[in-house]
């Protein structure tokens, strides 16, 4: 069953179009990352998902209902953390969490939670004194309060320390593995990468990119480089089924071939080199990467 289903959705502030009729759909039990270029709509579509602001146009569903409409009733299934936390600076963490869980229709156990996100040590801390990364954890563990169906994480990992990230990133996936479904916006490739199941890379109000990682990595050319010193470039280049540049020096020809079948034209390459006898230099080959990706997005403009 799908958690979230995103239909041509619009929102615009006065006139600026911040999202630009969007679809995606959000599988129940999944880690979707929503990742983008500054200003791309990311914290804006959470928000209309979160139901704290309505569409322009387009629908959205959060378990079959509209969240705007219906916040009461999906508040007991959804846990959310924003980008900036609204955390009371005088209470103590310990007073924080007993106070939200007070507040919360759901259950769980405070001390569980403070070593889940590693504060127990910092229990008696008034939240004006923890760090930046210390808060965002606190956030994170209101956000995760009684294990909601749905969590919605506005860039999660921001001011964390890497340690702290990846412990953050295990929680996250045994809280899926345990059947939760997790929202996410991110500005760390990697932490797409470690993470998500699906991913959607926004531009512009746009979703540009969108499917499992393995989709999307496909639908971008793998590269092989090789410099072919200059003796050997009598022999004919086998043809390549990517596309071929190179750049000719006093050393040989920098090849870059771009391909969707990595490895045939690396077969074909090698093949063509032994060959001839071709001692091939500085010889790689490399998946297209996520930053590759996002950096190609980041530059359509
Ligand atoms: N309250 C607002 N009033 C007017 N414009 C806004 C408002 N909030 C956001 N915007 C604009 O809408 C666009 C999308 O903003 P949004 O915060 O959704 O992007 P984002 O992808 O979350 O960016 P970032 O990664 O930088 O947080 C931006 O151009 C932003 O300046």
């Amino acid at each position: 069953m799908n958690a979230i289903e995103i239909s041509e959705l619009k929102y615009s502030y006065d006139g600026f179009t911040a999202v630009d009729g969007i679809d995606f759909t959000v599988r129940g039990g999944e880690i979707f990352a929503l990742l983008g270029t500054n200003g791309a709509g990311k914290t804006t579509t959470l928000e209309l998902i979160e139901g704290f602001r309505r569409p322009e146009s387009g629908s959205i569903r959060v378990f079959g209902h509209d969240p705007a409409r219906a916040r009461s009733r999906l508040k007991p299934r959804m846990g959310v953390m924003l980008q900036q936390a609204g955390l009371i600076e005088e209470l103590s963490t310990v007073e924080t969490l007993r106070l939200w869980g007070s507040l919360s229709s759901r259950d769980d156990d405070v001390e569980e939670l403070l070593d889940r996100v590693e504060l127990a040590h910092r229990r008696n801390t008034r939240v004006e004194q923890l760090s930046g990364g210390e808060k965002r954890r606190l956030d994170f563990a209101l956000a995760t309060w009684g294990r909601p169906e749905l969590v919605v994480l506005d860039e999660p990992t921001t001011g964390l320390d890497p340690e702290s990230r990846q412990r953050l990133w295990k929680t996250v996936e045994r809280m899926r593995d345990e059947g939760s479904t997790i929202l996410l916006t991110t500005h760390y490739l990697e932490e797409a990468e470690a993470l998500a199941d699906r991913v959607a890379i926004m531009h512009q109000g746009r979703i540009s990119v969108a499917g499992t990682l393995t989709e999307v990595l496909a639908a971008h050319p793998s590269r092989i480089t090789a410099l072919v010193p200059a003796t050997a470039l009598d022999h004919p280049l086998p043809v390549f089924d990517g596309t071929l540049d190179s750049t000719l020096d006093e050393r040989g020809a920098l090849l870059v071939v771009e391909t969707a079948e990595l490895q045939d034209d690396l077969g074909l390459l090698l093949d063509w080199a032994r060959q001839h006898g071709v001692k091939l230099g500085r010889l790689s080959a490399t998946q297209a990467s996520l930053s590759e990706i996002f950096l190609t997005v980041g530059a359509q403009r």
